[in-house]
């Protein structure tokens, strides 16, 4: 990521990118306003400090006037106290607005990704999604918060102090001045330096991370091959890198605020020195030199802010693109404008029509054609790679096919709305994730309205009942990542039960290849029936005893459904499914 940030140029920003930001800037024109006004009032206040100090000293002091003094001892506390004033309302509005508008793009992003086809999240890498999301967004996130409203804040200070003090006294301004382009050409040197040298922090770090995540995710693995020693030198290497690396930064930003400092001491000598030449001299009043001290006080931290907003705009402008990008995309598969649904509801019959498709060139499903009552069993069985989990894909409209159709009672798929077609199709898959949350949540995931009741029947009927009430809190055991570890067969039971409370038309089963205990075997048959029971079904089967229910069996020969029948007649008739059975892959 940091290498694109680095080609990325200001002058890619386009009117599309600004229009973008700008869509999201509207709705808070008010505050925006407010927070200018408050910006001004910042630089007023800010310009107006030195030019008393001026007065004070010339107008009053000099002279004697006391009452003068104290009326400009009064204007003083109170442009500090406007100052004070106007920059809590500058930071906290441009701030507010900023977080608003970071939160919307956000969730605006999250949401589109939420619909993007699953084809989408199988060619990105992960990685780079969630940074997308969090490290793009935060990059934003700087420059819309306070980036904008610092960057006129200094700009007009600056501009500010530069005319005050050429109309002061020009000569003296013109002193003053001479350390600005030395202190320009070691800041924009430096800051080309530290922009390199954080580029490669950033990548010794996401060299880390990544490191990070691939071993703890294949720990098993690792601890396996007694990788670990291995692992831990290689990843010893990578922190001293990110070590050198951050060293290495740190030395330049060590260098940039003393040079900025010597520059204003040095600005404040040279006031001092040709001013107080010229107070003695008579061509230069007190008051004046006291306020150049105060003004070229007040220059340094703008030049310098101002010296790195390429920088922040630039990786601001990068953040900005990837996320503009993400933003574009549209659903490959798409919801139909009018959806159909069928007089009195689904029955679950299902019809494959010459069915192709392939996911890049090669095809994977070649003249597919099935058709399954409600409430038919159907088999599918076939060596792997044949095709079965894309025969599902298809069915669940994670793909559209190339041609042909599958109709849902007699309805193109892809005329029915997403929403019910997860009503009417429930999958079983041999992957049951779980939530971190109670098991009692788990059950009901996804049909909230159900009671404690009906959880605790569905359970019973698929016979998980009795391990669930075994558990140390019952229903209530936290379960998923952080909670109690079950069992593949537990969690298969589990799934099972949410599957019978969402009571959808077709089921889905993706049976589990790895082998479980005979009892839980023996549990999970019982509770098939349970589920297949009135339900037309589709599995892809690799126990005989999940076999045996189907009535109909279908062979998958790559992408092509070469026999459909009983057990008894596809063993008779198909060499591809006597092999699959004598291997007793199916057993
Ligand atoms: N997302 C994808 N993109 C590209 N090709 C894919 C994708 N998913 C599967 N394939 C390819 O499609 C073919 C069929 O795969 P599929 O997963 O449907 O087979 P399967 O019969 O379910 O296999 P298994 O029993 O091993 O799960 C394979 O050649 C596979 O490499």
């Amino acid at each position: 990521m940091s290498d694109e940030e680095d080609d990325f140029q200001l002058s890619e920003l386009n009117w599309k990118l600004f229009r973008f930001l700008f869509s999201y800037l509207k709705p808070y024109s008010k505050r925006l306003l407010l927070a200018s006004i408050a910006m001004l009032m910042v630089t007023v206040t800010t310009l107006a400090g030195p030019y008393l100090s001026k007065l004070a000293v010339d107008d009053y002091i000099m002279v004697g006037d006391l009452a003068g003094l104290n009326r400009i001892f009064i204007l003083m506390i109170i442009s500090y106290g406007v100052l004070w004033f106007s920059s809590y309302w500058q930071r906290y509005l441009a701030s507010w607005v900023g977080q608003q508008i970071v939160g919307k793009i956000r969730k605006d992003f999250y949401s589109k990704l939420q619909r993007l086809s699953i084809d989408f999240f199988y060619q990105q890498r992960k990685g780079d999604i969630i940074s997308r999301l969090t490290h793009d967004v935060n990059a934003l996130s700087d420059l819309l918060t306070t980036g904008f409203i610092n960057l006129l804040n200094d700009f007009f200070t600056l501009s500010g102090i530069v005319v005050i003090m050429l109309l002061l006294n020009l000569k003296l301004a013109l002193v003053s001045f001479i350390t600005i382009p030395v202190i320009l050409f070691v800041v924009s040197y430096l800051g080309k330096k530290m922009r390199r040298a954080y580029r490669d922090v950033r990548q010794k770090l996401a060299q880390l991370n990544a490191d990070v995540e691939e071993s703890i995710s294949n720990i098993r693995i690792v601890q396996a091959l007694n990788r670990e020693a291995v692992n831990t030198g290689e990843f010893k290497k990578l922190s001293w890198k990110n070590l050198k690396a951050n060293l290495k930064a740190v030395s330049i930003l060590a260098v940039l605020f003393p040079t900025i400092s010597l520059s204003k001491v040095l600005g404040e000598v040279l006031v001092l020195w040709y001013g107080g030449w010229g107070v003695v001299k008579g061509s230069i009043t007190l008051g004046v030199v006291v306020a150049f001290l105060g003004y070229v006080r007040r220059f340094f931290a703008p030049l310098a802010n101002l010296s790195q907003v390429y920088n922040t705009y630039q990786s601001a402008g990068a953040a900005l693109e990837r996320i503009y990008e993400y933003i574009l995309l549209e659903p490959e598969i798409k919801e139909p404008a009018e959806p159909l649904v069928p007089e009195g509801g689904f029955s679950g019959e299902i019809d494959f029509v010459d069915v192709d498709f392939a996911y890049d060139q090669e095809p994977v499903i070649k003249g597919f054609n099935l058709h399954l009552d409600s409430g038919d069993n159907f088999a599918l069985v076939g060596k792997t790679g044949a095709g079965k989990t894309t025969v599902i894909n298809l069915l669940t409209r994670l793909y559209d096919v190339d041609s042909g159709e599958i109709l849902l009672d007699g309805i193109d798929l892809r005329k029915i709305s997403f929403e019910s077609l997860r009503e009417v199709i429930g999958v079983v898959s041999q992957n049951v994730f779980l939530f971190n949350t109670s098991i009692k949540e788990n059950i009901k995931y996804g049909n909230p309205k159900v009671t404690e009741k009906e959880v605790i029947k569905a359970a019973q009927k698929v016979h998980a009942h009795d391990f669930i009430t075994g558990l140390p809190e019952g229903y209530e055991t936290e379960v998923g990542e952080k909670g109690v570890k079950l069992s593949g067969g537990q969690k298969q039971l589990i799934s099972f039960a949410r599957t019978l409370l969402a009571d959808p038309q077709i089921l889905i089963l993706d049976e589990a290849t790895s082998s479980v205990d005979a009892y839980t075997e023996m549990l999970i048959q019982q509770a098939l029936d349970e589920l297949l029971a009135g339900r037309t079904a589709i599995m892809i089967a690799h126990r005989f005893s999940t076999l045996k229910k189907a009535e109909k069996i279908g062979v998958l020969e790559e992408g092509r459904l070469t026999s459909v029948g009983s057990h008894q007649e596809v063993l008779e008739e198909n060499s591809t499914y006597q092999e699959l059975y004598q291997k007793q892959l199916i057993k």
